[in-house]
């Protein structure tokens, strides 16, 4: 893939970034901890925590996932989206230097949609100043098949309000080539990770013989979907390729690219972020005690070979799973 114009602009925008803000401190978030099995799908296990578990949940995650590889699903709660934010922040950087020090490397994805406004503390202090920028190569779970200045373009949004702001090297940005079309552009993505996965800079897993990145930060959509993948979409069903490419979007625009189930599937983290009572029904659906005959949402397919899967709700979004357990 072309990331020469992306990396053109972006070293024009970094040349004029200003010092870092100077260090803050965040203020201690107060959430309870509560564990809750569920029997409904013996292969998830509910675990509403506290904001004080979270400066270890990273690793505590890593400690359950030698117990239980394919087993794990855990939502975390917080009061407020801000709250969310600072949590996903310590997350983040907390894998960052843990990638960062074990490979010298830290392969991370991203979506569009709210959640790169709920990436806004990592750009921040004090993770602006002690994340290892250097070692992150950043990726698009999934983009609209636009100009990289276009309002649609999931590579702007996060270039505005997130790349631009931190010292990652532009060529370790991987956005999409916007001079093709959708079906290029996909083959094109998918050309550019077979070549970092014979270098290295991408792993591959050795479970699925598909790229296995450090940490997707998904969003989710209202109906379920992730990435480009919609409910009822025959991409669902995709086993061969790691990237293909959407002409009927529901969700515009219509043309897009986007990560398939068996790249998402052999992630090493994915945290999932959901806000807002618009996705309180889909969390529910997920994390609900109701038996449900209906076809799984694209997000209930998130089932990682060998990974950890990491919710992080707020309130709203988590409404209905909190009545549902007297919260
Ligand atoms: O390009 C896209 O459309 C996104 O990657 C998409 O998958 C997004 O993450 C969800 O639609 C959630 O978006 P919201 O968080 O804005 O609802």
């Amino acid at each position: 893939m072309s990331s020469s114009s992306s990396s053109a602009l972006l070293s024009s925008h970094l040349r004029h970034l200003q010092p870092p803000p100077p260090l803050r401190l965040f203020p201690a978030i107060s959430l309870s901890r509560i564990l809750l099995p569920r029997t409904r799908n013996p292969t998830r296990t509910l675990r509403i925590r506290s904001s004080a578990a979270m400066a270890a949940a990273a690793a505590a995650a890593n400690a359950a996932t030698s117990v239980k590889k394919k087993e794990k699903s855990s939502l975390l709660v917080f009061d407020s989206e801000e709250d969310l934010s600072v949590a996903l922040a310590k997350y983040t950087a907390e894998l960052s230097g843990r990638f960062a020090d074990e490979r010298g490397a830290f392969s991370v994805v991203v979506s569009g949609g709210s959640l790169i406004k709920s990436l806004r503390k990592l750009v921040e202090g004090p993770y602006a100043e002690s994340v290892e920028w250097g070692k992150w190569h950043v990726f698009w779970v999934d983009e609209r098949v636009v100009p990289k200045d276009h309002p649609d373009s999931n590579y702007k949004l996060a270039y505005d309000a997130f790349l631009s702001k931190v010292p990652i090297p532009p060529g370790h940005v991987y956005a999409i080539n916007d001079s093709l079309p959708a079906e290029g552009a996909a083959d094109d993505y998918e050309t550019c990770l077979k070549q970092l996965v014979k270098t290295g800079t991408v792993q591959l897993s050795a479970a699925t013989g598909f790229p296995k990145f450090d940490l997707m930060l998904l969003g989710m959509g209202p109906d379920g979907h992730i990435a480009s993948l919609f409910p009822g979409h025959p991409l669902l069903q995709e086993k061969e390729r790691w990237i293909t490419f959407i002409k009927d979007s529901p969700k515009p625009p219509s043309d897009r690219i986007t990560f398939t189930f068996p790249v998402i599937n052999s992630s090493a983290n994915i945290a999932l972020v959901a806000t807002g009572a618009g996705k309180a029904g889909v969390v529910h659906q997920v994390f609900g005690d109701e038996h449900t005959t209906s076809e799984l949402l694209p997000v209930q397919m998130v089932a990682l070979e060998d990974g950890e899967l990491t919710w992080f709700a707020d309130k709203a979004a988590a409404s209905k799973v909190q009545d549902k357990a007297n919260l």
